[in-house]
């Protein structure tokens, strides 16, 4: 339990859900360390301290000026509008966290006008279940103490991984969307599964303890992706029909432009983010 502490969470949405439902599961934090604040969605707030027992308000300043730490939470296209919210109140005794894609620390230290401390995050929804893999990096300011706080904040909902920042676009196409990915692949297994007999049950749970067995196995093997996915291949066999037809699809060359898309993605909303005309 981190004692003393108050949070504060500057956009309500899916991420800042997926942190606050880890944290608490985690018992990191007691519900009433933790504040809520967004731009005008009231109903998500009474969700949220419906749901959490967390503290909620429509007002940003009295959220943030309460806080130790702060959370940044909102999309990239609002990240001037919401630090303009909040930059009276923002001070250099607080930590800033941002867990915004492509947005650089650089330019949070910019828009807050003070030499406040600023850890860059890049978590992913799994938090929510203590499984998001966070890697993260230190803006200028920032304390090896502020970087150990952030550390065991996000320690508490998955992994951490700490990096250098021009690393930060790369990992949020890889693992800040990866959730993405591997959920548009079990669709597809879900719907094969209904076409060729399966209960949707039945199916949930093989689809399931099929990926957490590739997933530990994974974990617990020096052996590549591809030495593993050729275990599984039998000569002549299922395995092999299959890939046949993923190669002619050109499934992995798919999935990989995909992520490198999303990086490329990353690095624009940095960009246009400095634009008036971001979107
Ligand atoms: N979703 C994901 O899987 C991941 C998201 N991220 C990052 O997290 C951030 C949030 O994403 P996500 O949760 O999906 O987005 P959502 O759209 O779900 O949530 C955005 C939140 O920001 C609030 N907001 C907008 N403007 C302001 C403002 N001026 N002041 C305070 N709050 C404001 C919105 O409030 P209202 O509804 O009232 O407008 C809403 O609660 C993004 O920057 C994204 O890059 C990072 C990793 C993974
Ligand atoms: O889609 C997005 O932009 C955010 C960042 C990583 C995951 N979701």
């Amino acid at each position: 339990m981190l004692r003393n502490y108050h949070v504060t969470f500057v956009g309500a949405g899916s991420m800042a859900e997926s942190i606050i439902g880890g944290l608490l599961s985690k018992e990191l934090l007691a519900p009433e360390q933790i504040t809520a604040t967004n731009n005008s969605e009231k109903e998500r707030l009474t969700y949220l301290s419906d749901q959490y027992g967390i503290n909620t308000t429509s007002d940003k300043e009295a959220a943030v000026g309460k806080a130790n730490i702060v959370v940044l939470a909102v999309k990239p296209k609002h990240v001037e509008e919401a630090i303009s919210d909040i930059q009276s109140v923002l001070g250099e005794n607080q930590l800033l966290i941002s867990v915004l894609a492509g947005i650089s620390t650089a330019y949070i230290q910019k828009l807050c006008q003070k030499e406040i401390p600023i850890i860059r995050t890049m978590p992913n929804t799994s938090a929510k279940v203590g499984a998001s893999a966070t890697a993260m990096t230190p803006g200028s300011f920032a304390s090896k103490q502020d970087l150990a706080v952030s550390q065991s904040l996000f320690q508490a909902i998955g992994t951490v991984t700490t990096l250098e920042e021009g690393k930060l676009d790369a990992v949020t196409g890889l693992s800040g969307s990866g959730p993405a990915y591997v959920y548009y692949i079990v669709e597809a297994m879900e719907q094969a599964a209904r076409e060729t007999g399966l209960e949707e049950q039945e199916a949930k749970e093989l689809i399931i303890q099929t990926l957490y067995g590739a997933s530990k196995r994974l974990q617990n093997t020096d052996k590549s992706s591809r030495e593993l996915y050729k275990e599984v291949m039998s000569p002549g066999g299922t395995t092999e029909a299959a890939f046949e037809v993923l190669e002619s699809h050109g499934v992995q060359h798919g999935l990989q432009k995909a992520i490198e898309r999303a990086v490329k993605r990353s690095e624009e909303l940095g960009v246009s983010s400095k634009t008036p005309t971001s979107s």
